[in-house]
């Protein structure tokens, strides 16, 4: 089409949807999805411009039919740029700012050190514990009520609640809907994706407002233990916040945290044993500063250059959303002389920017000296300038509002974990080494490894003291944050303290 960028030759109606890449996507330029055009941005610099400067044109979400049926628009992560999008955005802001996240900073750090001793006791089951931690955290910053094991009743539902809803947005899980609005009207008898939308539907329900119901009779009874809900229950006619909104709000966010800091984490193991190099440089950097004695904290990172560049390496590695989140043009814009015209889907394929040879030396590798050398880590002579630290968390007004929050858990087990194990490859029962694919990941939007196996051992007995050690202590923590537990919720927590 005259006027828009260059991109493949279409098909009609289904325009590009055929070729829309599952895998890892690095490609450049226009797809045609449908009779609506997107657009794929892979260029710092067009990214700075038109999601960032001009992000007040370009905040919209393309139209997505499932999420009106699941969440009634009310799912703030795809949901159209609205005035409900906006004060669900503006109370998630009211208390996820750098200070009211780090008044979590007790909890995460209470449930890191459980991670730790969870993987010192089931070193091999270390991928769902890192699911359990990023669960439990949210849960308890969010509802204040914690998982205390991956098979607790609200980590379970919501993991199944998920699945389903990740079921319903897979591409072709559902027909083009968006494209031919009149596939909205056939009756549900015949229609799956109907009956799959009602089903997780019904099971986001049943958790988000039991959960957030269950905040509110707490809070009735003088039980309060200072968590987002609370808040937002005190302040929900100024914000103006009504029941559906509060519900849907606890939802999206406990979806937007969970599984992101898990993927983060499952990653970075996996570069840790597909790169010993790296680990080991970690490991000299903590053991200078923390040392065998305690345990790391987070202003320890400050005289930690490596690891901080370790955790930029692992952004830009395998970044959670390697396409952000679909954004979509309010307006006509141009950019060098193209077009992006109104209703545009705009896909931002930071995955491509991040591999790019000519901002990076070695893309395909995990490096983290690239982050000593320059603040995005661009080789000697690029252009960086277009680049920002945070771009893994999105652009413009849709920067993701949980970043404080996920960096706090980054950061906290990101040196928990090199100060206290070693990360090798593992043997299958032949004695043969294990080798990691750095390419195994799951496919969709948000992606993660595949669960791998590796070998994970405590690096001293010291070490392994002062675990079990924080593990008691954050008993205290804890216990704020224990309501309804099941009987094997109960014996596990009693048990786990018991072992030590
Ligand atoms: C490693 C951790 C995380 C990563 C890498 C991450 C990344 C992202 C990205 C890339 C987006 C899309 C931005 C865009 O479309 O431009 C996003 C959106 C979002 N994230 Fe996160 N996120 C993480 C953790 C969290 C946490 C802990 C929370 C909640 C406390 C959260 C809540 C959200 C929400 C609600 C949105 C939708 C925002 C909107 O559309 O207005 N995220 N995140």
């Amino acid at each position: 089409e005259p006027g828009l960028p260059p991109g493949p030759p279409t098909l009609p109606l289904l325009g590009n949807l055929h070729i829309f890449p599952k895998k890892f996507a690095h490609f450049k330029w226009v797809l045609k999805v449908g009779p609506g055009t997107a657009i794929v941005l892979t260029d710092a610099a067009a990214v700075k411009e038109l999601m960032d400067k001009r992000s007040g044109s370009t905040a919209d979400r393309p139209p997505m039919h499932v999420a009106d049926v699941v969440a009634g628009g009310l799912n703030m992560a795809v949901s159209r740029y609205s005035e409900s999008w906006r004060t669900l955005r503006k109370t998630a802001h009211t208390i996820l700012t750098p200070q009211g996240s780090m008044k979590h900073l007790p909890i995460q750090r209470a449930e890191a050190s459980q991670l730790l001793h969870d993987i010192l006791c089931r070193p091999e089951a270390f991928y769902t514990h890192i699911r359990r931690f990023a669960n439990s955290v949210i849960l308890s910053v969010l509802y204040g009520k914690r998982a205390p094991r991956y098979e607790t009743r609200e980590a379970t539902a919501f993991f199944e609640a998920q699945h389903e809803w990740e079921l319903v947005l897979e591409p072709g899980a559902t027909p083009p809907i968006d494209l031919i609005p009149i596939l909205k009207y056939v009756p549900e008898r015949w229609a799956k994706w109907k009956q799959d939308c009602a089903k997780t539907r019904k099971m986001q329900r049943k958790l988000y407002f039991g959960l957030l119901d269950e905040a509110k009779e707490r809070l009735s009874q003088g039980e309060e233990n200072g968590c987002f809900m609370e808040e937002i229950l005190a302040k929900q006619v100024e914000l103006g916040m009504d029941r559906e909104m509060t519900g849907y709000l606890g939802g999206i966010l406990m979806e937007g945290g969970s599984d992101t800091t898990s993927s983060y984490l499952q990653s970075l193991i996996l570069a840790l044993v597909a790169y010993p190099d790296a680990q080991r440089k970690a490991q000299e950097e903590i053991d200078h500063v923390v040392g065998s004695l305690r345990m790391p904290t987070l202003e320890d990172l400050e005289e930690m250059p490596y690891i901080r560049a370790m955790i930029s390496e692992n952004h830009r590695f395998r970044p959670v959303a390697p396409m952000l989140i679909p954004h979509c043009a309010l307006n006509d814009e141009e950019y060098k002389g193209f077009l992006i015209p109104q209703g545009c889907t705009i896909f931002i394929n930071i995955w491509g920017i991040f591999h790019d040879p000519e901002l990076y030396d070695d893309p395909e590798n995990f490096i983290p000296e690239r982050y000593l050398l320059s603040e995005n880590g661009t080789k000697p002579g690029a252009d960086g300038s277009d680049l920002r630290p945070n771009l893994p968390f999105g652009a413009g007004r849709r920067l993701c509002p949980g970043i404080h929050l996920a960096q706090n858990s980054i950061k906290i087990n990101a040196m928990n974990l090199v100060w206290a194990f070693n990360f090798t490859t593992d043997i299958d029962a032949q004695g043969n080494p294990i080798v990691l694919d750095t390419f195994d990941y799951q496919n969709g939007l948000l992606t993660a490894p595949r669960p791998f196996k590796c070998k994970i051992t405590p690096r001293s007995a010291e070490k392994v003291d002062l675990i079990k050690q924080e593990f008691l202590e954050a008993a205290d923590i804890f216990s704020k944050f224990e309501f309804g537990l099941s009987e094997e919720d109960k014996e596990f927590v009693m048990r786990s303290r018991a072992k030590c």
